[in-house]
């Protein structure tokens, strides 16, 4: 949690855990300077992870980093990470759908990308639910860029805890054995 933030590349490949202000707990990781990977511990899609989304990551001032993505649900977010004080200020636009049927984005959705597309096109999309959130940043950590072992299986209840009290990962951000 002491490393300091001053580059684009010092984000780059940077794992972190936070928890919004709302209690939504996430995971997300940086995995190289167009692709991010997360998983959702708590609030209204816990469950959910995604690999490999494309996003736009671009540093503000050296230090302060956001992002923005638009994903297959039609859901949109922008964070902007100020890492260096262990905060994030992140925005949700969830469209109508996923608030009336969060359970079917539930999933790994890269092997679902299919079924997230006809339900954006079945169900209505407004008006969208816009969930403004500052978190706290509760785990940093060095995995390197293009690490696919760093989000590469589903959330479980006490998975963070395990993560912070270091019995997830090595040093090089691999599963430990279980
Ligand atoms: C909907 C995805 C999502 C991922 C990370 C985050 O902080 C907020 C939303």
């Amino acid at each position: 949690m002491n490393k300091k933030f001053a580059t684009l590349d010092d984000f780059l490949g940077t794992y972190f855990i936070y928890t919004y202000d709302n209690g939504w707990e996430y995971e997300w990781y940086a995995h190289n300077d167009h692709t991010v990977d997360y998983r959702i511990h708590g609030g209204m899609v816990a469950g959910r992870w995604v690999t490999g989304q494309e996003a736009n990551i671009v540093m503000l001032v050296p230090g302060i980093y956001k992002i923005a993505w638009t994903e297959p649900t039609g859901t949109d977010v922008a964070l902007d990470f100020m890492p260096n004080d262990h905060r994030i200020n992140g925005t949700i636009f969830f469209p109508k759908w996923v608030q009336d049927h969060p359970e079917i984005t539930v999933t790994y959705q890269n092997e679902h990308i299919d079924l997230m597309e006809a339900a954006r096109e079945k169900y209505e999309t407004y008006p969208k639910l816009v969930v403004p959130e500052f978190a706290q940043i509760t785990y940093i950590g060095d995995a390197g860029q293009n690490n696919t072992d760093v989000i590469n299986e589903a959330p479980y209840a006490g998975m963070t805890d395990d993560i912070r009290a270091g019995k997830f990962y090595d040093d090089n951000y691999k599963r430990l054995s279980k």
